[in-house]
C-alpha cells in the first residue's frame, strides 16, 4: 500500500511537471506569436479571426464551403492594396500584387522558393511525392544542376521534332470525338483533354494511377479528421503506384541505355541524367521525384487550360467564329499541323493566353524573403513568405479593364504588354520549363478540334472553378459534339 502511494505520488508529481512544461511552452509560443504580430502588423491586412490561428479559419471556411480561396485573396487585394499580410499561427505570408516587387523578386535567383509551401510537397500524407524534383527543389545549386540537364528536352529545336508526337496524340483524341459525334454521345471535355495530355507526357495512358492533389492547407485539414482516412489511403496508394510505374519505366530505359540502344533525348532520358550528376546518395529517389514532377506538372495544367478555353468558347459564339475562321484560313483541310502553322494562328494564341489570365491553372508561386525589403513604400522585415498570385493579378481591374470579360484582344500583338501582372507560367529562373511544350500541345489540340468539330455546352452546367491546388472547371465542360457541317438533328 505504501509502495502504491509512493508511486502514485511520483506519477502525479511528474504529471504536474509535464503540464507545467506544456503550459510554459505554450506561453512561449504565444509570446513568439505576439512578437511576430508586433514585427509585421504595420503591414495592412484583414482583421485576424483569432490571435493563435490568425486568418486560417477564414481560409478553411472558404475551402470547406467549396469556394475558390483565391477569390478571398482577390477581395483582400482590392481592399488592402498591393501588399497585405496574412497570419497563420507564427507564420506570416504577404500577398503581393505590386508589379515592381514581382519583377524584383521573381526575376532574381536570390529569393528561394518558400519552404512554407514547397517543403509540404516533398511528401503527400507521409508518402514521398515531389521530393527534391524540379518544382520543389529549394537549394539553388541543386535546382540549377537539374534544370540545366532537363533543358535540352524542352529546347525549341527538340520541341519542333515533337510536332509529329503532338499531332499523332491529338489525332487519337479526334478519333474518339468522331465516335462520340457519330453516336451522339456527350463528351466530358476535361476528361478527354486529360487523356490526351497524359498520353503526350507518358506515351501510355495510365489514368488510373493519377492522384488528385488537394491544396496544401486542405491536406493539413483533411489529415486532422479520421473520417478522411479512406481518402488519404487512396491518395497514398495513387502516389505509390505513380512512383512504382516511374521505377519500372526508368529501369527499362536504363537497360536500353546500357545495351547501347538508340534512345530518344526525351524527358525520361534527361531524368536519368539528373541522377548521374546528383552528389547526394539517393539517385533513384531523385529520378522518381522528377518523374512525378513531370507527370503532374506536365499534364493536368494543360488539360485544364484546354477545358477552360472550350468552356469560354462555348458561351462566346463571336470569339468561337473568329478563332475557327483563323484555323480554317491557316490549315484548311490539312491533317498534319506544322511548327510554322502554329506561328500563324495568332488569334488562337490570344485565346489561350486570355484563358490563362482568367483561369491560371497553376495559380501562383511564392518566395522566401530573407532580407529586409521595401514594397510599395512599406518596409518589410526579413523572414516572410511572399505569395505572387496570378489569379488575383489577372482579375484586378487596375491591371485589366473589365477583368471578368473574356477578351482575347487584350493579347493582340499590338496591345501593350502587361507589366509584371500576368504570369501564368511564373517568371524568372524558376518559371515553367514546359511553357513552350504546353502551348504547342494546346494549340495542336485546339486547332484540330476547331477544324473538325462543332461543340455546344450541355445546358445547366456551372461555369464555376474547382480549386484542387490547380484550377479546373467544376462542370467538367460537358459538350455535344458534331462533325463540322452536321446539323444537330443529323
Ligand atoms: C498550361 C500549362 C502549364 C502551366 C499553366 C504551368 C504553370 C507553371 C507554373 C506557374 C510554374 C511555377 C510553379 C511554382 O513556382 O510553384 C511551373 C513550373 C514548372 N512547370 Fe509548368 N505549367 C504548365 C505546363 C507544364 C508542362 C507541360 C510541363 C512539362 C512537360 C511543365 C513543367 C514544369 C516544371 C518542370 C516546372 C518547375 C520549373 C523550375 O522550377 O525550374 N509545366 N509551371
Amino acid at each position: 500500500m505504501a509502495l502504491f502511494s509512493f508511486f502514485a505520488g511520483w506519477i502525479s508529481y511528474l504529471l504536474i511537471c509535464l503540464l507545467g512544461l506544456i503550459f510554459i511552452a505554450f506561453l512561449c509560443f504565444c509570446l513568439y506569436i505576439k512578437y511576430i504580430h508586433l514585427k509585421y502588423d504595420h503591414i495592412p491586412g484583414p482583421p485576424r479571426d483569432s490571435f493563435l490561428f490568425g486568418h486560417l479559419p477564414t481560409i478553411q471556411r472558404e475551402m470547406s464551403n467549396d469556394r475558390v480561396v483565391h477569390d478571398k485573396f482577390l477581395e483582400w487585394a482590392e481592399t488592402y492594396g498591393p501588399v497585405y499580410r496574412i497570419n497563420g499561427l507564427h507564420a506570416v505570408m504577404l500577398c503581393v500584387t505590386c508589379p515592381d516587387t514581382t519583377k524584383e523578386v521573381l526575376m532574381s535567383p536570390k529569393y528561394p522558393k518558400a519552404p512554407l509551401f514547397y517543403k509540404r510537397l516533398f511528401n503527400l500524407f507521409g508518402q514521398r511525392f515531389f521530393g527534391n524534383g524540379l518544382v520543389t527543389a529549394q537549394n539553388h545549386d541543386e535546382w540549377y544542376k537539374q534544370r540545366r540537364i532537363m533543358d535540352p528536352a524542352f529546347s525549341s529545336l527538340y520541341l519542333r521534332g515533337q510536332m509529329g508526337a503532338f499531332n499523332e496524340r491529338a489525332e487519337k483524341l479526334m478519333d474518339k470525338l468522331a465516335d462520340m459525334a457519330d453516336t451522339n454521345t456527350a463528351a466530358n471535355m476535361q476528361h478527354m483533354f486529360n487523356c490526351v495530355t497524359l498520353d503526350v507526357i507518358t506515351k501510355v495512358t495510365v489514368t488510373s494511377c493519377y492522384p488528385q492533389i488537394p491544396t496544401l492547407p486542405l491536406q493539413l485539414i483533411i489529415s486532422l479528421y479520421p473520417k478522411n482516412k479512406k481518402f488519404i489511403n487512396e491518395v497514398k496508394k495513387s502516389c505509390q503506384l505513380l512512383r512504382s510505374t516511374g521505377r519500372q519505366w526508368i529501369n527499362e530505359r536504363k537497360m536500353a541505355v546500357q545495351n547501347g540502344e538508340d534512345v530518344p533525348k526525351d524527358i525520361l532520358t534527361q531524368i536519368l541524367k539528373t541522377a548521374e550528376e546528383n552528389i547526394a546518395n539517393d539517385d533513384e529517389e531523385l529520378m522518381l521525384d522528377n518523374f512525378v514532377t513531370f507527370f503532374i506538372a506536365g499534364q493536368e495544367t494543360t488539360a485544364n487550360q484546354l477545358a477552360f478555353a472550350v468552356m469560354e468558347l462555348g458561351r462566346l459564339p463571336e470569339i468561337l467564329t473568329k478563332v475557327r475562321q483563323e484555323v480554317d484560313d491557316v490549315l484548311g483541310m490539312k491533317q498534319e499541323i506544322s511548327f510554322d502553322d502554329l506561328g500563324k494562328m495568332t488569334y488562337l494564341s490570344q485565346v489561350l493566353k486570355e484563358t490563362l489570365r482568367l483561369y491560371p491553372t497553376a495559380p501562383g508561386t511564392s518566395r522566401f524573403i530573407s532580407n529586409d525589403i521595401v514594397i510599395n513604400g512599406i518596409p518589410i522585415p526579413a523572414g516572410v513568405t511572399c505569395v505572387f498570385n496570378s489569379y488575383v493579378c489577372g482579375r484586378l481591374d487596375k491591371f485589366f479593364e473589365d477583368p471578368l470579360k473574356f477578351d482575347p484582344e487584350r493579347f493582340h500583338p499590338d496591345a501593350a504588354k502587361p507589366y509584371y501582372c500576368y504570369y501564368p507560367f511564373a517568371l524568372g529562373p524558376r518559371s515553367c520549363l514546359g511553357q513552350s511544350f504546353a502551348q504547342m500541345e494546346a494549340k495542336v489540340v485546339m486547332a484540330k478540334l476547331l477544324q473538325r468539330f462543332d461543340f455546344s455546352l450541355l445546358p445547366g452546367q456551372s461555369f464555376d472553378i474547382l480549386d484542387t491546388g490547380s484550377l479546373r472547371p467544376k462542370s467538367g465542360v460537358v459538350c455535344n459534339i458534331r462533325h463540322r457541317g452536321q446539323t444537330p438533328a443529323d
